[in-house]
């Protein structure tokens, strides 16, 4: 790249943890090994709110690569530190930072990354922000269009409007009349949306009736913060996608009771012009052929009687909620700032001013990118070293 290597950088060694303060940028940066590369990670300027910088110093060729970076970047006040975990990821841990917002991880050679250095052509890493406890399992709902899919969901959101919330799509499609952006899509334009997805915004999208569909990794997350359980409207390519993240969800496929009828909804609502609803009818045969052989579903759904489809769909939803309980963390969103960190053999210490010093519990992750790392636990260390009472409260 015809930059200067940074002494620190060729004298560090291959365990050594490095941070530096680069002072023509006025911030800090951290160098981590990994095999023959260097990982440099760069906070924005100090009081600055950039994004984070990565770029991979190639101990082999003596080279900088400048690597394409996916998912949400954690935004630096302060510096931060950082420290090779699981062989695959660098945790990172912002200083000065709350301690919700505190834990990021840069995934170098996880299987997302790996599969994304065949896609992109290049070197790929991830940012994945850390969050605390578990998340309930997503509701991916599939189905042709017309079958009913956004009647069923309207009217779980409704019954239960503080449990469940909407994943809401970009789509490059236009608006019908009744809809806004926002609420039932975001609208985008193709340019837009397909730069976005070369940013790693994007958990999955497909190509569908001619437009551009995709769920942000926002869209998840936000209704993920908000406690409740996010549901999904997308089409069987996106399912699939899903299906194949780090994502644990649940799949549903609803069907029509038979094709007439199919057609029939799907004139009755009258919002496609008759070309659209000829493209939808043959769509509607692929995926009803792919979800029946060999989809990524776990239930198949018939929507004929409407309310007993609804009923069925409240069944099978609650059954799985009683198979796996939710885990909620008592990680409050605390407004504790990190001071300074420890890492030691095994477990990393965070200073939050004077008095509190908090153990970093990351024994159990969960997910990663392109979503959030889940599974993290913080709690107050006595004098032994190991947490008080177990998970305590902060
Ligand atoms: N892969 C993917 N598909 C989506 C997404 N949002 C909506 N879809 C699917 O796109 C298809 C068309 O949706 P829409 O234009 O709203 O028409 P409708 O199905 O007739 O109501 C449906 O199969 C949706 O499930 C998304 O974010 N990703
Ligand atoms: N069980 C049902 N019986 C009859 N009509 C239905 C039923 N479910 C949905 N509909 C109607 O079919 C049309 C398509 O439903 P919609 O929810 O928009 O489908 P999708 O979101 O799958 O495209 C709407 O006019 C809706 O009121």
């Amino acid at each position: 790249m015809g930059e200067e290597v940074p002494e620190y950088i060729l004298n560090s060694s291959v365990e050594k943890l490095s941070v530096a303060y680069d002072s023509e940028s006025a911030a800090y940066q951290t160098s981590t090994n990994f095999g023959n590369k260097m990982y440099v990670v760069k906070g924005s300027e100090y009081g600055g709110n950039s994004p984070t910088n990565v770029k991979i110093f190639d101990n082999i060729t003596r080279s900088w690569i400048i690597p394409t970076v996916l998912g949400m970047k954690p935004i630096h006040v302060g510096g931060h530190s950082a420290v090779l975990l699981n062989k695959d990821r660098i945790l990172i841990v912002k200083r000065d930072s709350e301690l919700d917002d505190c834990i990021w991880f840069l995934e170098v050679d996880t299987p997302f990354v790996k599969e994304q250095k065949k896609v992109f052509g290049t070197e790929v890493v991830a940012w994945s922000k850390g969050v605390a406890g578990n998340a309930p399992k997503p509701i991916v709902i599939s189905g042709p269009s017309g079958v009913g899919k956004g009647t069923l969901i309207n009217k779980l959101m409704k019954e239960f409007p503080s449990t469940y919330g909407f994943s809401v799509s970009h789509t490059t499609r236009a608006p019908r009349e009744k809809e806004s952006d926002g609420v039932h899509y975001h609208f985008t334009d193709r340019i837009t949306m397909e730069q976005d997805i070369r940013d790693g915004k994007f958990l999955e999208f497909a190509s569908v009736h001619g437009n551009l569909y995709g769920t942000s990794i926002e869209a998840v997350e936000v209704v993920t913060d908000s406690r409740k359980r996010c549901i999904l409207d997308i089409d069987v390519q996106g399912a699939r996608s899903v299906r194949a993240s780090s994502i644990d969800a649940i799949f549903i496929f609803i069907c029509p009771p038979s094709f007439e009828e199919l057609e029939k909804r799907l004139r009755a609502r009258g919002t496609e012009v008759e070309e659209q609803i000829q493209k939808r009818l043959r769509n509607a045969k692929a995926e009803l052929d792919e979800a029946k052989s060999h989809g990524p579903f776990d239930h198949l759904l018939v929507n004929d009687e409407l309310e007993f489809c609804y009923d069925n769909l409240k069944k099978l939803i609650a059954s799985d909620e009683l198979a796996t309980p939710l885990h909620r963390s008592t990680m409050k969103n605390s407004k504790i700032l990190v001071s300074d960190v420890e890492f030691k053999t095994d477990k990393t210490f965070l200073h939050c001013g004077d008095k509190d010093l908090l153990l970093l519990d990351i024994s159990s992750l969960k997910g990663g990118a392109p979503g959030r790392t889940r599974g993290i636990n913080v709690c107050p260390v006595e004098s032994s070293g190991g947490c008080v009472n177990g998970i305590a409260q902060l």
